[in-house]
């Protein structure tokens, strides 16, 4: 077998290149080179491992750029990065200045759409495809969706449209591993595992034959009850029935399979289908006995695996949450705890393990997720929708319409609030106070620190209709967490530390960065618990008594919580200058989460030095005073 074959690819022309017989070998150094990488860095790794020959085979066979490869969610594209050019750019993966963990098209013109979000891909391709077709062009467009993405319904949308579309090139490829981030769920996976085991067509036929026995011998009517049958219950016909040609299952690490087969897919017009079957994890042993821990592990020692820190570290938010779930699920038999298809990442394995009729992981669904909590809070029950800030973003019309209009008792808990780090723009939860906040009855709260996020879970949970709880990747600063289920007044803030001249009104966790300039400043600090209903009458009394106030969170200016506040003085007719800190109209690229913060001017150095910049004279004044 030939080595060193992955340093001569810096495109896929190069890979083309190659003599077919050498692309094994290329994929083992493309595996190898995955992991090695994604463990110098961290990033997603479980389902790299997986694409590794379906990548090579996609370029060998297409034409790409030309042709347009997309990748659903993106995660699974690091093989694509490494063969289209950007080898030496995985060491700064996801890191400041570095290449984004997702595709993105201003990175390469191999990336020919932007994902991150689930179950996008059909919809582009799609589109691209008519757009192609209108314009004359003559291309393919692929979209490579995985199983778990394939259980929204977008996904489904876009199927549902291509089938009636005439003349486009598109061909879904749907690669199934068994596997979401954690186990799949719901009937679309029973369809497919059923579908792999080839059992229920067989059973259609048999059922065909058996029924035919006591029918009148005409073939043509059996031909076409066996077809009804197999419409029936064989899962291949649901894709067939929405106008696809499908074809598979294949085996995904085969390229002796891929690559025939995709060839002759190329050729063929309309909506094609390919089922193709691969393992998540696939060639590290560690990864495919547990996909779930290395589905986008920090770096770690691939010889030994990722290991337990021997020092206890201090909780993450999502913990708190998790405890918080499980001790209010105890107290409250009515609660129920939904997630869209993130059990790890929301803190739910402990609460599906105590409580399993009471969890429900509704697959990557999160339009579903909401309105399923409405239907549970219409009968007297407590749905808990934990989610991330930026996957509520899918789901906002379900708040509205169905939630908030009628003012259900819906708890929100949203983690991954403001600056995620890593995942960079596509996940950022920056925009959730804005746009919960011009919601009518909603309830939207910020705590500062993990004892606040118990006592504001608790308080939302009371409340008798929509709120929620935003809280951020990661852990605080390490507050104590109290164990029991207190309530706080809902809409009213706290002062941390009276002070003069200027006064902190904090949304949120940036208090403690807050407190640190209160304290060198002197200011008063205020911890502000809810940007709705927001304590008014506290934003007043300030106005009238400083003389001026910086509002400080870690969300969207525009249209934020210091927007709240400007509103009500303006509301009011007070004069009172504000200073809004927060994320400016921008999009924030991955990063180191605390480094970011600190760039946009959210840690403590940051809110001293704008507080002095904008308010400098009044500061003066004080101590001349
Ligand atoms: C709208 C949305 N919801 C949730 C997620 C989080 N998420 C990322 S990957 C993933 C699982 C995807 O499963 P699958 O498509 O089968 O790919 P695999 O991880 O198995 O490679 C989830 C839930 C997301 N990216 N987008
Ligand atoms: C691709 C995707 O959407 C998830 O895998 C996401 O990257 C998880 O983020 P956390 O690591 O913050 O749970
Ligand atoms: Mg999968």
């Amino acid at each position: 077998m030939k080595h060193g074959l992955l340093e001569q690819i810096n495109s896929p022309e190069d890979l083309r290149d190659l003599d077919r017989e050498d692309l094994a070998g290329l994929a083992d150094e493309l595996r190898q080179f995955v992991l090695d990488s994604v463990s110098r860095t961290g990033g997603h790794l479980s389902s790299n491992l997986g694409t590794v020959e379906l990548t090579i085979a996609l370029h060998y066979v297409f034409n790409t750029p030309h042709d347009r490869i997309i990748w659903d969610v993106g995660h699974q594209s690091y093989p694509h990065k490494i063969l289209t050019g950007r080898r030496e750019q995985m060491s700064g993966l996801r890191q400041a200045g570095g290449i984004s963990g997702f595709p993105r098209r201003s990175e390469s013109e191999y990336d020919a759409f932007g994902t991150a979000h689930s179950s996008t891909s059909i919809s582009a391709a799609l589109g691209m495809a008519v757009a192609s077709r209108n314009a004359g062009v003559d291309r393919q467009h692929i979209a490579v969706i995985g199983d778990g993405a394939m259980t929204a319904g977008m996904a489904f949308e876009a199927m549902n449209n291509a089938g009636v579309i005439p003349d486009v090139n598109l061909l879904v490829i749907l690669n199934d591993n068994d596997m979401s981030i954690s186990p799949p769920v719901g009937a679309m996976n029973r369809y497919l595992a059923r579908l792999l085991s080839g059992q229920f067509y067989a059973a259609a036929k048999n059922v065909g034959r058996a029924v035919l026995q006591h029918l009148p011998p005409v073939l043509e009517l059996a031909r076409r009850f066996e077809e009804h049958a197999k419409g029936m219950v064989t899962p291949a016909t649901l894709f067939e029935e929405l106008g696809f040609n499908y074809v598979g299952p294949i085996d995904g690490h085969d390229l002796e399979s891929l690559i025939p087969t995709l060839q002759n897919l190329g050729a063929l017009k309309g909506p094609q289908f390919l089922h193709v079957v691969t393992r998540k994890g696939q060639g590290y042993k560690l990864a495919e006995a547990d996909p779930v821990l290395y589905h986008g592990p920090g770096k770690f020692d691939p010889s030994v695996g990722i290991q337990k820190s021997a020092q206890p570290s201090r909780p993450t938010f999502t913990q708190v949450f998790g405890q918080w779930l499980c001790d209010m699920g105890e107290h409250d038999s009515r609660l129920t705890g939904i997630t869209p298809a993130m059990r790890e990442g929301s803190g739910m394995v402990e609460f599906e393990r105590k409580f399993p009729t009471r969890y429900f992981d509704v697959g990557i669904a999160e339009q579903h997720a909401v309105t399923f909590a409405g239907g549970i809070a219409c009968e007297g029950q407590k749905p808990v929708v934990a989610i991330y800030s930026t996957f509520l973003q899918r789901a906002y019309d379900q708040l509205i319409h169905d939630v908030a209009l009628q003012n259900l008792d819906v708890t929100f808990a949203l983690d991954r609030a403001g600056i995620v780090g890593a995942d960079g723009a596509t996940h950022a939860g920056n925009y959730d106070i804005a746009f919960l906040r011009c919601v009518p009855n909603m309830v939207v709260a910020t705590p500062s620190d993990e004892n606040e996020a118990r006592l504001l879970l608790n308080t939302c949970y009371e409340y008798p209709g929509p709120a929620s709880v935003r809280y951020p990747r990661g852990a605080g600063a390490g507050t104590a967490v109290t164990a029991d289920l207190e309530t706080v007044p809902l809409g009213k803030s706290v002062v941390r530390r009276e002070g003069r001249d200027i006064a902190l009104l904090v949304f949120g966790t940036r208090l403690p960065e807050a407190a640190k300039v209160a304290d060198t400043l002197n200011l008063t600090l205020v911890d502000m618990r809810f940007v709705k209903p927001l304590d008014t009458e506290q934003v007043l009394s300030l106005a009238r008594t400083h003389r001026a106030l910086v509002t400080i969170e870690e969300g969207s200016v525009m249209g934020g919580a210091g927007s709240a506040v400007t509103e009500a003085i303006n509301a009011a007719a007070l004069v009172c200058p504000v200073l809004q800190l927060g994320l400016p109209d921008q999009f924030i690229d991955h990063g180191d989460q605390a480094r970011l913060l600190a760039g946009l001017g959210l840690d403590a150095a940051g809110i001293e030095s704008s507080v002095r910049n904008r308010f400098g004279g009044l500061l003066h004044e004080r101590s001349a005073a």
